[in-house]
């Protein structure tokens, strides 16, 4: 379970992202973050694998205070976290096959790290993440040959191999056309549903994220105003999720901007 108990983060900036944020996430949820740009979506996942620290309340997961860790804890606690981002975060110019063993890097010994060579196990296991997103026949091509939703599925296929227990996705659809968008959605939701991994995506889409997601957690002005399933999604939950840019556009309206 992620548990967030008070939890407040002010940049060095002094900009209050994220204020007073109470939330229960159990194991094998899948939840949207929706907001306006700015409102602190991307601040409240990277919190929960420590990318940010939090500057106030505590953040458990699993038992574990996130805070609490260090230096090499951070890093074995991170091994149970995948993170997808909108820009895949690939290196392009090598076989898809190798982008998925780059996961099982941090556990190699120092002479398999200099060699790059992998044993049969590690091979495996990637090959088996690649069939579970449906791109095991792009194992051996290089990844600039491949299209933006390939590219995603890679992405996703490096996070399963280090078989983590919670998927966290920053706009991972954003660059990606709708038709390719939703295919890589069922992935998300295939992997959900049959491995009981917890995904938190962060997304723009509120149709995709209310088609696809059975909770929605609204954000606006670094606050939770809204969480619920996203069957009790209303028009007037979403106006009140988004207010802040109906207000502003009202108001410019008004000025006869
Ligand atoms: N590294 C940083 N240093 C200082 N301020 C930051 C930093 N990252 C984000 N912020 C600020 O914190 C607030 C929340 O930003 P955040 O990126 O979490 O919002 P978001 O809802 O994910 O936005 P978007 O949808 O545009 O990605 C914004 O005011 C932003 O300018």
């Amino acid at each position: 379970m992620i548990e967030f108990i008070n939890v407040e983060k002010t940049y060095g900036n002094n900009v209050k992202a994220l204020q007073d944020i109470n939330l229960k996430i159990d194991q094998g949820e899948f939840v949207a973050i929706i907001g306006l740009s700015g409102a602190g979506k991307s601040t409240l996942i990277r919190c929960i694998n420590r990318m940010h620290d939090i500057t106030g309340g505590s953040l458990i997961v699993d038992d574990i205070d996130v805070s609490s860790l260090r230096g090499k804890e951070v890093r074995k606690f991170r091994k149970r976290i995948g993170m997808i981002f909108q820009s895949f975060n690939l290196v392009t110019r090598t076989s898809v096959l190798k982008n998925v063993l780059v996961s099982f890097v941090p556990e190699l010994p120092f002479w398999r790290k200099l060699t790059g060579v992998f044993s049969k196990e590690h091979k495996t296991k990637a090959l088996t993440a690649l069939d579970q997103v449906g791109i095991l026949d792009k194992a051996y091509v290089r990844v600039d040959q491949l299209s933006g939703g390939q590219q995603q599925r890679v992405a996703l296929a490096r996070t399963l191999a280090q078989n983590p227990d919670i998927i966290l996705a920053d706009e991972p659809i954003a660059s990606l056309d709708p038709v390719t968008a939703k295919q890589v959605m069922n992935d998300f939701k295939r992997i959900n549903e049959e491995m009981n991994i917890t995904v938190i995506i962060n997304i723009h889409h509120v149709e995709i994220a209310l088609e696809y997601a059975n909770r929605i957690i609204g954000v606006r002005d670094g606050k939770v105003v809204f969480d619920g399933k996203s069957a009790e999604v209303t028009e007037e939950v979403l106006d009140y999720i988004y207010k802040g840019q109906i207000e502003k556009e009202t108001m410019s309206q008004d000025k006869g901007e």
